[in-house]
């Protein structure tokens, strides 16, 4: 069973408590059912929930501990700060022609592998090598070459990156439930080499950078302005944008924006050849939009697509590839039951879950919760979702800060694929998905097969 259907199973089988203790290893945690409460931990009261219970052991592995998903207290809200401002939408405008230049790229890629004689797309390692371009470009400076070269030097060395053997698999899990485990194994997430290979290239990147002067929009040049940066007094020796620090910042784009997008772009185009009516009529308005606001997609014309923004939402919900999210309470807090009467007290250090999975699969939240149903996102049909079950991209002070980029960069991958083919199941297209168990973050198991047919022009 995967994580997100173990979740699942955990809310259905309480879905009438509020909460529920539970031993991960042997950490206490609570795992929270009712939205008020995850309201309050989320939001109202986020400064007492304010670290994960995810960890990662700096003297094992430098960089994973210094991304923004990772650090915790003071560090965490230094980082977070500075980062926000690459995240507004006057910078995803900026950088919108990086993502799409490598959309359009992607169809040529589509194109000749169909040209080749494929008779089906496995599409899964295709859209990681849109994702693993649109990466290299923003958050490294430079081209990797992945759609052009399935072997590029740059995909081929992050990729192993996350290339999880079984003990690698189970020390990630420990990272979540069990960090102190992690210690006493000794075993690192990322090779050394791959470390090696990404300081060489984000320095290498610098050094050109520095001696090319010219003006970049791109997440890097956001970042390289932090390393000179002024400090506040007192902040100075917390988190200075130096040596790996700096390099982790780059890597955290990597991080976070792989296996994400590219399982969440899979799901969509696997929706899209199970549900023809949803397509055509997306498709539809993709060509709308652009006769109006076109002819070029641009990211005005993006945010005009309403119906896009519906499927893309009901992807997010029928797939939430983030199956719970975690917090740390970090300071004692006294929960109250909705009623108001019980009172909890949560010591410091409990570990907290909200069970997304089990919320988006919830049918009192989401009728008929197994229908790929985008309607359920209208802008009438929304206002009935409650507040706090919908949590793709989590919530508060510690919510997804990618979530525009990651929106920007899929929502332009299924404009261009859905203008230049039709998606379709071909014989080996399950009916229904299957998911992989061993994954931490959701991702179909196996190979997902689809046919995408060249369209007239
Ligand atoms: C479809 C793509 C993505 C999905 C589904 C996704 C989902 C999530 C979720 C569920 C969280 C945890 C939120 C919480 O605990 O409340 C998270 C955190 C985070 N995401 Fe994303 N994400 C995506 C893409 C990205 C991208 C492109 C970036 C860009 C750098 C990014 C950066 C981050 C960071 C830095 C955090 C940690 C924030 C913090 O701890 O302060 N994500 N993401």
């Amino acid at each position: 069973m995967d994580v997100g259907q173990l979740v699942r199973k955990i809310y259905e089988e309480n879905k009438d408590k509020p909460y529920l203790g539970l031993f991960s290893f042997d950490q206490p945690a609570l795992f929270v059912i009712d939205l008020a409460l995850v309201k309050d931990i989320l939001v109202k009261d986020s400064h007492a929930f304010a670290d994960r219970i995810l960890s990662v052991d700096e003297s094992l592995d430098p960089l994973n501990s210094k991304i923004m998903f990772t650090l915790k207290g003071q560090k965490w809200k230094h980082v977070r700060q500075n980062l926000t401002p690459t995240f507004t939408s006057g910078k995803m405008k900026k950088m919108f022609y990086l993502v799409d230049n490598c959309a359009k790229q992607l169809v040529q890629c589509i194109d000749d592998t169909t040209f080749k004689g494929a008779n089906a797309l496995t599409v899964k390692p295709m859209m990681d090598r849109y994702v693993m371009d649109v990466i290299s470009r923003c958050a490294f400076g430079l081209d990797s070459s992945s759609l052009q070269h399935e072997d590029a030097e740059f995909s081929r060395n992050m990729r192993r990156a996350f290339h999880f053997s079984s003990l690698k698999s189970f020390v990630n899990l420990t990272t979540f439930f069990a960090p102190e485990i992690q210690s006493i194994l000794r075993v690192k997430i990322m090779d050394q080499e791959v470390e090696s290979f990404l300081r060489d290239v984000v320095w290498g990147a610098v050094r050109f950078r520095e001696q090319n002067d010219m003006e970049h929009h791109d997440f890097f040049a956001h970042i390289m302005k932090l390393r000179t940066k002024g400090f506040v007094r007192g902040e100075e020796d917390m988190f200075r944008f130096e040596g790996d620090n700096f390099v982790a910042q780059a890597f955290l784009f990597f991080a976070a924006d792989f296996d994400t997008s590219t399982a969440t772009l899979t799901f969509a185009l696997y929706e899209m050849s199970q549900n023809p009516d949803v397509q055509q009529r997306l498709r539809m308005e993709i060509e709308d939009v652009l006769a109006t606001h076109g002819p070029e997609v641009s990211y005005d014309a993006i945010q005009k697509m309403t119906y896009l923004e519906m499927v893309m939402s009901e992807t997010h919900r029928k797939y939430p590839i983030v199956p719970f999210l975690d917090r740390k309470c970090v300071s004692d807090y006294t929960l109250l039951s909705p009623s108001g009467k019980e009172a909890l007290v949560i010591s410091r250090g409990t570990g907290i879950m909200i069970p997304v999975t089990g919320f988006h699969y919830d049918p009192e939240y989401f009728p008929d919760p197994e229908r790929f149903d985008p309607e359920r996102f209208s802008e009438e049909n929304k206002k009935s979702i409650p507040r706090f079950s919908y949590l793709p991209f989590g919530d508060g002070p510690r919510s997804c800060i990618g979530m525009r980029f990651a929106l920007m960069q899929n929502k332009a991958a299924l404009i261009h694929i859905l203008r230049n083919f039709q998606v379709v199941p071909c014989e080996d297209t399950p009916k229904k998905l299957k998911l992989n168990p061993k994954a931490f973050l959701m991702e179909p198991q196996g190979d997902l097969n689809l046919l995408l047919k060249k369209l007239p022009k």
